[in-house]
């Protein structure tokens, strides 16, 4: 509580030099937060007011005495009292519910937060502790809540904090990491969220003496009449992560779009991966377009044991068992619901939980797929957000495919190949929007991916 106290302390005068806090203080761990960053708001030199609600929390009682020990301040908490005190020179601190939120609101706390949300349209800017009160820490939907400018969470991201509506709640959001003793830390704070100076430290480096065969063996297996372009999407997504040899083999014939792409035909597919005398590439990207058939495909490609992505017509339940550990699993949520056998809205409501469900179920690596996309792994979770909207579009996730399938073919693991690799492609599509406005296309964001690896680079500051 004091390490969270501080750090809000701390986020507030950095956000809102000069402004007089308001801090609305509840019941619970929360309005003990709110306390502690009043105390060290004093220490700052910055003016603070404590609006509280009776509290039979130890900690947060104790707090209270501690605040009143150095001359604090602290008014009973009323929607009047909070409407009477906040104007435009204020900043309101929202203290109110913390992860121990129980729907429904109760109606006097339901008055308040309609008295703060009321103050911020007048002015008065809001900063939630946490996240913003009323809430559920784990779920994606909004109803009665804090409309917050910026969040200071403790130890980790709440779905709640990155998912749908909720999400939008919460504005921008500054994680404050605790030092807690194992096991003390929230069970909600289940999510990381790699910087992009983190993840430049892992992009693969080529030596000067590189060529084609080092730089990394990709093959492609997709296609299908009518959705023949979603392995050649996926080729040149390979390509531009810097791939040496791209082959995308096909049962179906595909048009020769990119002449650096090798393309092969067969009659039979099946026979052909089957086969045991052809080389095996150092990566394979498996099912975009892929068609009736894909699960039987993937399972001989998965008995090779190579570094796989699956995608598409590939996720299908009955793959389940079959993986490895080098497996890469692409599902966005429609593909998840068929994976778990649940509907889609169960996927979106609870992204974090379904992506740990699925890694549960499949092993390997789970990326599911969104905004923000979630990363799933034996280390536990992580998040992608950025991109932009306009990746809202066909043929997106088979370009992410083939970087992927890149990534591992230049010897990156499938977790570090997943968390790179979404936020290369989110780059991309944040660097194809400057060029093409709204509506993106899968080849504009593919062309970008340079420009979005040179970023990350620069971003690791050993570059
Ligand atoms: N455990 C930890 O690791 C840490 C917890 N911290 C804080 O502790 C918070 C959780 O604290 P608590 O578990 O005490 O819970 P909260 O403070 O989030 O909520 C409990 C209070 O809300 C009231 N309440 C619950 N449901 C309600 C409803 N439907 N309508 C109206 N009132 C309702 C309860 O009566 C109680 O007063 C976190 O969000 C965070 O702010 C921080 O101090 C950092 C460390």
């Amino acid at each position: 509580m004091e390490e969270a106290g501080r750090a809000a302390a701390d986020e507030l005068t950095r956000a809102f030099p000069g402004r007089a806090a308001l801090l609305l203080a509840g019941g619970g761990a929360n309005g003990g937060d709110a306390f502690v960053a009043a105390r060290h708001l004093l220490a700052l030199g910055a003016p603070a007011t404590v609006l509280a609600l009776p509290s039979r929390h130890p900690l947060t009682r104790a707090n209270r005495r501690r605040w009143r020990a150095v001359g604090g301040q602290t008014v009973a908490l009323t929607p009047a009292a909070l409407s009477r005190r906040a104007d435009a020179s204020t900043v309101l601190v929202d203290g109110l519910l913390g992860t121990g939120f129980q729907p429904p609101l109760r109606p006097a706390l339901a008055g308040v937060i309609a008295a703060l949300n009321a103050a911020r349209a007048l002015g008065s800017p809001v900063l939630s502790l946490d996240l913003p009160s009323g809430l559920e820490a784990e779920l994606a939907g909004a109803d009665q809540s804090v409309q917050a400018d910026v969040t200071v969470t403790f130890s980790g991201l709440k779905p709640a904090l990155l998912f749908g509506p909720a999400a939008a709640r919460a504005g921008r959001v500054v994680v404050a990491p605790l030092r807690l003793p194992p096991g003390w830390a929230l069970a909600e704070a289940v999510a990381t969220q790699p910087g992009d100076a983190e993840l430049g430290a892992v992009l693969p480096v080529r030596g000067a003496d590189a060529h084609k065969g080092t730089a990394g063996r990709v093959w492609i297996v997709g296609g299908h009449p009518g959705t023949a372009g979603a392995p050649l999407l996926a080729g040149l997504g390979a390509l531009r992560a810097g791939a040496g040899l791209v082959t995308v083999h096909s049962g179906t014939e595909l048009p020769l779009l990119y002449p650096e792409l090798m393309v092969r035909h067969h009659a039979n597919l099946g026979a052909f991966l089957a086969a045991e005398d052809h080389a095996r590439p150092d990566a394979v990207a498996l099912g975009m377009g892929l068609g009736p058939g894909a699960a039987g495909h993937a399972r001989r490609v998965l008995a090779w044991g190579l570094p796989t992505v699956l995608d598409a017509d590939a996720l299908q339940p009955e793959l389940a068992g079959h993986g490895h550990a080098g497996c890469l699993w692409t599902p966005h949520p429609g593909e998840a619901a068929r994976l778990l056998g649940v509907g889609t809205p169960d996927i979106t409501r609870e992204p974090l939980a379904a992506a740990r469900a699925l890694q549960t179920r499949l092993g390997g690596v789970v990326i599911l797929k969104g905004g923000p996309s979630v990363v799933a792994d034996d280390q536990g979770l992580s998040v992608s957000r950025g991109g932009h909207p306009g990746m809202a579009s066909g043929g997106m996730g088979d370009t992410l495919s083939g970087l992927l399938a890149a990534l591992l073919a230049q010897g990156l693991g499938p977790g570090e190949a997943a968390r790179v690799g979404v936020r290369l492609h989110a780059r991309a599509g944040e660097r194809a929007a400057r060029v093409f406005g709204y509506g993106l296309g899968a080849t504009d964001v593919a062309h970008e991916l340079g420009g979005a690896w040179a970023d990350l680079r620069v971003a690791h500051p050993g570059n």
